[in-house]
């Protein structure tokens, strides 16, 4: 039978979001078309999630409004959604931690779902049960989307625990969206950790390719220029409303040491590493 013992994928993108643009959506419409065109996989959710001001990024403004503009920028999707979880953290949260909350928080979902059945639906289920019905009980696997630069980062000293890497690679997976300046397929065949788990890596090609990125947005909104058909209009509102990006705000975080740098390195300053 047609979507038959299809795995259900939520699609993570962690980020800065520093703010959302055009490209961040298509990540996420892309990742969906490559997984379900292998007839594996069923993409029933798509998260974006805020990195919290600790992480210390060059240039990084509050969460609140990057949340903000995130959430205006996908309101109109029927499937991609805002989580602030990881941002109202106290403190910068590794990326594995983030993938295990949302874990956790579809399997209590199941859970809640299989308990009103339970209840409520005893008879469907037990139809469905018995029945060839796609597994639609299964917990949604969690895979972590990114574009290549992050993937790029795996190999950057001391910005990722190798344990974490290795977690995310074979308990959830990785969808990349190839980037102009990042060639994931010999990063893949250069590392061996990415190597040995190089089936739960999905490379998605973007063949129409563009090098649409917060920071040439930050940078034409600091010169005055149109950034209009880069994000989604209301996105360019909410900027221009609260006039978020300027030279003062560039500036932020300006010699501070990347909060995973911090954690792992101990490094004394610089922003090496940062994707
Ligand atoms: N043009 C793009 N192609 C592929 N992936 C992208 C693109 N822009 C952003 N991404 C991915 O989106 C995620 C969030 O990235 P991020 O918020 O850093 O955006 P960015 O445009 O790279 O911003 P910045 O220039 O500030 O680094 C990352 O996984 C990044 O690789
Ligand atoms: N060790 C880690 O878990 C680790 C290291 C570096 C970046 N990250 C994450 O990757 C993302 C990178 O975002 P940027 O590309 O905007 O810098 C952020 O969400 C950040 O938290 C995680
Ligand atoms: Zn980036």
């Amino acid at each position: 039978m047609e979507g038959q013992n299809l795995s259900k994928v939520v699609l993570l993108a962690c980020g800065s979001f520093n703010p959302i643009t055009n490209m961040h959506l298509r990540m996420f419409e892309l990742a969906r078309d490559h997984l379900e065109d292998t007839g594996q996989y069923r993409v029933i959710k798509g998260i974006i999630s805020p990195v919290g001001d600790a992480y210390k990024k060059k240039g990084l403004i509050e969460a609140c409004h990057r949340v903000e503009m995130a959430r205006l920028a996908s309101e109109n999707s029927g499937w991609i959604t805002v989580d602030s979880w990881e941002c109202l953290q106290p403190e910068w949260v590794e990326t594995l931690k983030v993938i295990q909350h949302h874990y956790e928080e579809q399997m209590a979902a199941e859970q809640n779902d299989d308990d009103v059945d339970t209840v409520r639906y005893a008879k469907k289920r037990r139809y469905l049960e018995g029945s060839t019905h796609p597994k639609i009980r299964e917990c949604p696997q969690v895979m972590m989307l990114c574009g290549a630069d992050v993937l790029g980062s795996f190999v950057v000293p001391n910005l990722w625990k190798q344990d974490d890497i290795a977690e995310i690679l074979r308990r959830y997976g990785v969808v990349c969206i190839t980037r102009s300046g990042s060639d994931p397929h010999k990063l893949i065949h250069q590392s061996d950790v990415l190597w040995k788990h190089r089936k739960n890596i999905h490379v998605v090609p973007e063949w129409v390719t563009n090098e649409i990125s917060a920071t040439h947005v930050r940078r034409a909104l600091r010169r005055g220029q149109s950034v209009r058909y880069l994000l989604p209009d209301e996105v360019v509102h909410y900027i221009q409303e609260h006039k978020l990006y300027n030279s003062e705000t560039e500036q932020r975080n300006a010699g501070v040491v990347l909060a995973p740098l911090q954690r792992y390195a101990g490094a004394s300053s610089g922003q090496r590493g940062s994707a």
